[in-house]
């Protein structure tokens, strides 16, 4: 059978676990919005901007990649650059056919210019409500849930992590911690994920991108985390002839959902290359394996694309992308209804379609 093209990719329902609002900004809408507050870009074109990114990004380095984000946080400062920045996000990824997407952002990022931590929420929030709905209209529906991240180098994540709960019936959907891993480990913010586990909520960590095992092991063990942003790194625990150690084991065995993200790895150097990126080992391993986009922008990529890029690498077809989209369904925090309703009425169908 033909190998999917890009197209049709395009055109089949996808589930989105792990983007960054602020890594997935239009190089148009960031030249509008910093010509509004006078910022100074690195570029003046779409085009050059788009291009800027993606080479800055592409620097090996995790610390150097987050260095990019200095001007899409600096023109997401009021609620209505916010609001059409989220909007915006939402009709893009329904665009490519992304039908539930998880979308994460800093709140205390967006506070330069007087806005309060609620306000930035609300902001987002109704941007991707609105933003859901043209894309409805326009014919491609999307489920878009929130997840608020906290700085890992900062103090604010019990706030943040309060936040979330504020906010959980009105769109906000889980938690992260994010930034610069070497040097901060997650049990630096204890405090936040105990109190997320007492109030029966959801979080993801960033573990096992720049830093290795200790950081899952902490994430998992000591913070009590229900998927890995990343994880990728999970393979230094699996031996030459494919034995599993025990965090490798445990990850597996229970099912541990790592969210990982081809192109961004690559750039920030936690893989040499698409084709040598462990999702193909963790696949073989039926490891549940999700594919994501981290930041559009900085990777110049998006769903579809990153979906391609694995068939082109790995050979793969329907059934493996049908795996990896069912794997980030099951793994979402919204509701099991919620999820098995997205996975029987619109993921399965489509996909037996294509095959
Ligand atoms: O891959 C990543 N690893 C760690 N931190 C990241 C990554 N991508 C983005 N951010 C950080 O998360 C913040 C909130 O969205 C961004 O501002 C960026 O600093
Ligand atoms: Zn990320």
């Amino acid at each position: 059978m033909a190998a999917p093209t890009y197209d049709e990719i395009r055109r089949a329902p996808k589930a989105l676990l792990h983007d960054h609002l602020d890594g997935g900004l239009r190089p148009a809408t960031i030249l509008d919005l910093a010509a509004d507050i006078g910022h100074q870009l690195p570029a003046v074109t779409p085009e050059g901007l788009g291009e800027w990114f993606v080479a800055a990004a592409d620097s090996g380095s995790l610390e150097r990649y987050l260095e990019t984000f200095a001007h899409t946080v600096a023109v997401m400062q009021t609620a209505e650059a916010l609001h059409r920045v989220a909007k915006e996000c939402a009709f893009d990824l329904a665009t490519d056919g992304v039908v539930y997407a998880e979308v994460r952002f800093a709140p205390e990022q967006h506070l330069e210019r007087g806005l309060t931590l609620p306000e930035v929420v609300e902001a987002v929030l109704d941007g991707f409500r609105d933003g859901s709905a043209e894309a409805a209209s326009a014919g491609s529906p999307i489920r878009v849930g929130t997840l608020l991240t906290a700085m890992r180098h900062a103090a604010r994540s019990m706030e943040i992590a309060e936040l979330s709960i504020r906010y959980r019936d009105a769109g906000v959907v889980g938690f992260d911690i994010a930034g610069a891993e070497a040097g901060y480990p997650p049990t630096r913010h204890l405090d936040a994920f105990e109190y997320l586990q007492r109030e029966n909520s959801h979080f993801t960590i960033h573990a096992g991108e720049a830093f290795g095992l200790p950081s899952i092991w902490q994430a998992l063990q000591w913070c009590g985390a229900d998927r890995l942003g990343h994880g990728v790194r999970i393979v230094d625990d699996i031996g030459p002839d494919n034995s599993l150690g025990r965090l490798a084991a445990y990850v597996r065995d229970k099912r541990i959902p790592l969210e990982l993200c081809p192109s961004s790895n690559v750039q920030t150097g936690a893989a040499a290359s698409i084709r040598e990126h462990p999702i193909g080992l963790l696949r073989d391993l039926r490891f549940r394996a999700t594919v994501n986009t981290d930041n559009r922008l900085m990777s110049g990529t998006s769903m579809s694309r990153e979906m391609a890029l694995l068939v082109e690498a790995f050979g793969y077809g329907w059934s493996e992308l049908q795996w990896f989209t069912v794997n980030a369904m099951k793994s979402a925090f919204i509701p099991f209804d919620e999820r098995l309703a997205l996975i029987n009425d619109v993921i399965k169908p489509a996909y037996a379609k294509l095959a």
